[in-house]
C-alpha cells in the first residue's frame, strides 16, 4: 500500500461505517478502512469489485494512518461511548498537527463537548457529527448535522457534500454549532423518530384492537396516508411492514414478532436533555416510557389477568373513510406538537450552550436522507424561512392553522381511545402539552402557593413587583 493515498479513512465496518466507507468510494474518493476485526475492513474491498479501487483496508492502525493524505481525516463509525473514547487514545500519537478525528456515530452530546475539550490546544481537531438514514442512508445518502470548530468543517466539507442525501440538488449535511451541536440535533432528531414511530404504533394499536382490521387492510390506509400530509419514510415503511407475510407461518410478519422495542438510549437522551432545559419534550419522553413498558412483557401479561375483569368501554371508532380520515387528522396533529417540543428543547439548547443553531437549515437537511424525513419538514423549513423569528412551531402561522384545525380530531382520538381502555400515551401527551400551552391562565399559582406554604419558596403577585411570602394560616 503506497502512503498517503486515501482522502478521508473509516474506523468501524459494521453497518454504518462499511456502507459509509462505499459511499466515499463510489463517490471518488479513496477510502482508508480498519476494523477492530481487521478481516471485515479487508472483506469490503474483496466484496466491492466494482469500488476496489478506491477502499484501501489496512490491517493495523499505524498502517491505516500511513495510507491517509495529510491533513489526515479518521472517521469512527463504532459503538457510542467507551468504544470511541479507546479509538481516539490508541490513533491520537499517529497522528499530527491539524489532522481530524470525527466521531460519527450517535453520541450523548456532553462526550462531544468532553472530547473536544480534550482536543483543544494540542494541534489536533475534532469533529462530533451526527449521520442518519440507517443502512441505505450510509450506503447512498445520509443526512449528516456536523458540530465542531468552524473552521475545521472545510477540511470535511467536499467529502460530505458529495455523500450526503440531496434534496432537490441541495445536500443535506450542514454545519450547525460548535463542539456538541451536531450530536445534539442527532439526539433530538432520535427523539422525535421515537415519538413518530410511537404514535405511528398507537395508530395501529387504534386499528387492531379499536377497529379490528387485518394488518393488510391498514397497510393500505398507511400506503394512502402516504400520499398527503402524513407523506414520510416511516409512514411509507409502515405499510410495507404491515404487509409483509412470514415465510414460516404465513401469518403477517407484525403479528409473529414479539412486542418488546429496543432502543440504543439516544432518544433517553434527547429525553434527559430536554428536562434538564426546563423543555417539557412530554411527547418523545411518553415514546420512551413506552419503549421501557413494553420490555417488561411479563409483567404486562400478569397485570393483564389482574385486571381480566375491568371492562373497558366499549370502542367508539368506526372503520370507514371518516374514522380514517379521523386518524389520520389526529396523527398529524400531534406530529406537528411532538415536533414543536423537539424545537423547543434545540432552541433552548442552542441559547444554553452559545451553539445559534440555524433551525430552518436543521429542517432542511432532514428533509432527505434522514429516518424522520418527510413532506412536513419542508414546510418547518418554509416556516424558518420566512425571516421571522419563530418562538415555537405552534405560532408558526402555517401550523397555528394545521393543529387548530386538527385538534378536534385529536381530541376525539385520545378521548375514544381512553373510553376503550387502547393506551395512547403519546397522543395524549401531545394533546395535553398543546392544551396546557395554549391556556393563557395556568395553574401554577396553587403550585407556588402551596411551595410558598411548606418552604417559604415566596411567589410573586400580579399587582406589585419582586418575589413575597405570606403568612399561611398554621397546618
Ligand atoms: N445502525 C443504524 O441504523 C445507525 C447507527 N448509528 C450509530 O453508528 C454507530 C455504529 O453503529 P452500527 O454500524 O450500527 O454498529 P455495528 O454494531 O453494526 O458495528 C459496530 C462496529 O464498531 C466496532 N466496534 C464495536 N465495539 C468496539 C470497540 N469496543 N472498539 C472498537 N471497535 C468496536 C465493530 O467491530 P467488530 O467488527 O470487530 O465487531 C463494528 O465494526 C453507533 O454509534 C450507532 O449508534 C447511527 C445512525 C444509524
Ligand atoms: O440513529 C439511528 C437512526 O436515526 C439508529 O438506527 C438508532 O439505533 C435508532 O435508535 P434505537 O436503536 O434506540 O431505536
Amino acid at each position: 500500500m503506497a502512503d498517503g493515498q486515501a482522502d478521508i479513512g473509516v474506523i468501524g465496518m459494521g453497518t454504518m461505517g462499511a456502507n459509509l466507507a462505499l459511499n466515499i468510494a463510489e463517490k471518488g474518493f479513496k477510502v482508508a478502512v480498519q476494523n477492530r476485526t481487521p478481516a471485515k475492513a479487508f472483506a469490503l474491498k474483496d466484496d466491492n469489485p466494482e469500488l476496489a479501487d478506491n477502499i484501501l483496508p489496512a490491517e493495523t492502525l499505524e498502517d491505516f494512518v500511513k495510507s491517509l493524505n495529510t491533513p489526515r481525516r479518521v472517521i469512527f463509525m463504532v459503538p457510542a461511548g467507551q468504544p470511541v473514547d479507546d479509538e481516539m487514545d490508541k490513533i491520537r500519537p499517529l497522528l499530527e498537527d491539524g489532522d481530524v478525528m470525527i466521531d460519527a456515530g450517535n453520541a450523548d452530546f456532553n462526550d462531544t463537548v468532553r472530547r473536544a475539550k480534550t482536543v483543544e490546544g494540542t494541534g489536533l481537531k475534532f469533529i462530533g457529527m451526527g449521520v442518519s438514514g440507517g443502512e441505505l442512508g450510509a450506503r447512498h445518502g445520509p443526512s449528516i448535522m456536523v458540530g465542531g470548530d468552524k473552521d475545521t468543517y472545510p477540511l470535511v466539507e467536499p467529502v460530505l457534500t458529495k455523500i450526503a442525501a440531496r434534496f432537490h440538488d441541495a445536500p443535506c449535511v450542514a454545519w450547525l454549532g460548535t463542539d456538541g451541536a451536531g450530536h445534539f440535533v442527532k439526539t433530538i432528531h432520535n427523539g422525535i423518530e421515537y415519538a413518530d414511530m410511537q404514535m405511528i404504533a398507537e395508530i395501529y394499536g387504534v386499528m387492531r384492537d379499536g377497529l379490528k382490521l387485518e394488518p393488510a387492510k391498514m397497510a393500505a390506509i398507511f400506503r394512502d396516508w402516504n400520499s398527503r400530509e402524513l407523506s414520510s419514510y416511516l409512514i411509507e415503511i409502515t405499510a410495507v411492514n404491515l404487509d409483509e407475510t412470514d415465510p414460516q407461518t404465513g401469518k403477517p410478519m407484525v403479528e409473529v414478532i414479539i412486542d418488546e422495542a429496543g432502543q440504543k438510549g439516544t432518544g433517553r437522551w434527547a429525553v434527559i436533555e430536554a428536562q434538564k432545559l426546563g423543555v417539557g419534550a412530554t411527547t418523545l419522553e411518553a415514546a420512551v416510557a413506552a419503549r421501557g413498558l413494553s420490555s417488561r412483557r411479563e409483567e404486562r401479561e400478569h397485570a393483564a389477568g389482574l385486571y381480566a375483569g375491568v371492562e373497558a368501554g366499549q370502542s367508539q371508532f368506526f372503520a370507514d373513510e371518516a374514522g380514517f380520515s379521523e386518524l389520520e387528522s389526529a396523527l398529524v396533529t400531534a406530529k406537528i406538537i411532538a415536533y414543536a417540543q423537539g424545537y423547543a428543547a434545540m432552541a433552548a439548547a442552542s441559547d444554553e450552550n452559545g451553539w445559534d443553531l440555524p433551525l430552518g437549515t436543521i429542517a432542511e437537511i432532514w428533509r432527505a436522507g434522514c429516518i424522520i424525513r418527510s413532506h412536513f419538514l419542508d414546510d418547518i423549513a418554509k416556516a424558518y424561512d420566512k425571516g421571522q423569528k419563530v418562538v415555537n412551531i405552534l405560532q408558526a402561522p402555517d401550523f397555528v392553522g394545521r393543529v387548530a384545525k386538527g385538534q378536534s380530531a385529536l381530541r376525539r382520538v385520545v378521548a375514544k381511545a381512553a373510553l376503550a381502555g387502547i393506551p395512547v400515551p403519546a397522543l395524549s401527551a401531545a394533546l395535553a402539552y398543546f392544551d396546557d400551552y395554549r391556556r393563557a391562565r395556568g395553574t401554577a399559582n396553587l403550585t407556588q402557593a402551596q411551595r410558598d406554604l411548606f418552604g417559604a419558596h415566596t411567589f410573586r403577585r400580579f399587582d406589585a413587583d419582586g418575589a413575597v411570602h405570606h403568612k399561611w394560616p398554621a397546618v
